[in-house]
């Protein structure tokens, strides 16, 4: 499985690029929020080991993952000054189909802002089939998603601005 044998938290420093100049903003849902908070601080320490001031982190909070949609989609447009959006969010299959609804709305929502807009959004959503998948995957055993997240953030915001020239 892509995961395990891995660990989610490392990676090669001499490959990521230095994120002094670059500012984030990331959007955390409240729904398994023990999670999420362990899917931020991943995120958030991967940034600022590579470089990013407290100042260039801007957070927001969203109730579940799937306003993370409507939440980035704003962000985007509120703070065009930013040079990547980290989506966090943690979905658990409960019993009924809601978490396969919420967790193809988020992903294809994502997805769009990534092609309609022009501030990167990476995915940083766990769709786990229970509770102890999610600890293993944001700071367990596993590593935490959200310092891949971080790195993947930084990675796009470089690739953004080569672009540009
Ligand atoms: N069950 C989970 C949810 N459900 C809530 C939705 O994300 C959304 O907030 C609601 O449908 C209102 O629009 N959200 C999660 O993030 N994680 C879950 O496990
Ligand atoms: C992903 C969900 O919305 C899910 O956790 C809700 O639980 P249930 O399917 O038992 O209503």
């Amino acid at each position: 499985m892509a995961t395990q044998g891995n660990n989610l938290s490392e990676y090669d420093k001499s490959r990521v690029p230095d994120a002094k100049e670059f500012r984030f903003g990331i959007v955390v849902a409240e729904w398994n929020e023990d999670i999420t908070e362990g899917l931020f601080q991943g995120a958030f320490n991967a940034l600022k080991e590579n470089g990013v001031v407290n100042e260039n982190i801007v957070r927001w909070n969203v109730p579940g993952s799937f306003e993370l949609i409507y939440g980035c989609k704003k962000m985007q447009e509120s703070y065009d000054m930013l040079d990547a959006i980290i989506a966090i969010g943690s979905v658990i299959q409960g019993e009924t189909k809601h978490f396969d609804f919420v967790c193809e709305g988020v992903t294809q929502g994502i997805k769009d802002l990534n092609v309609q807009n022009d501030i990167p959004v990476i995915f940083c959503v766990l769709t786990d089939n229970n509770k102890q998948q999610s600890i293993d995957r944001s700071g367990g055993i596993h590593g935490n998603k959200g310092s891949e997240a971080g790195i993947a953030a930084i990675k796009m915001a470089q690739l953004r601005k080569d672009a540009r020239f």
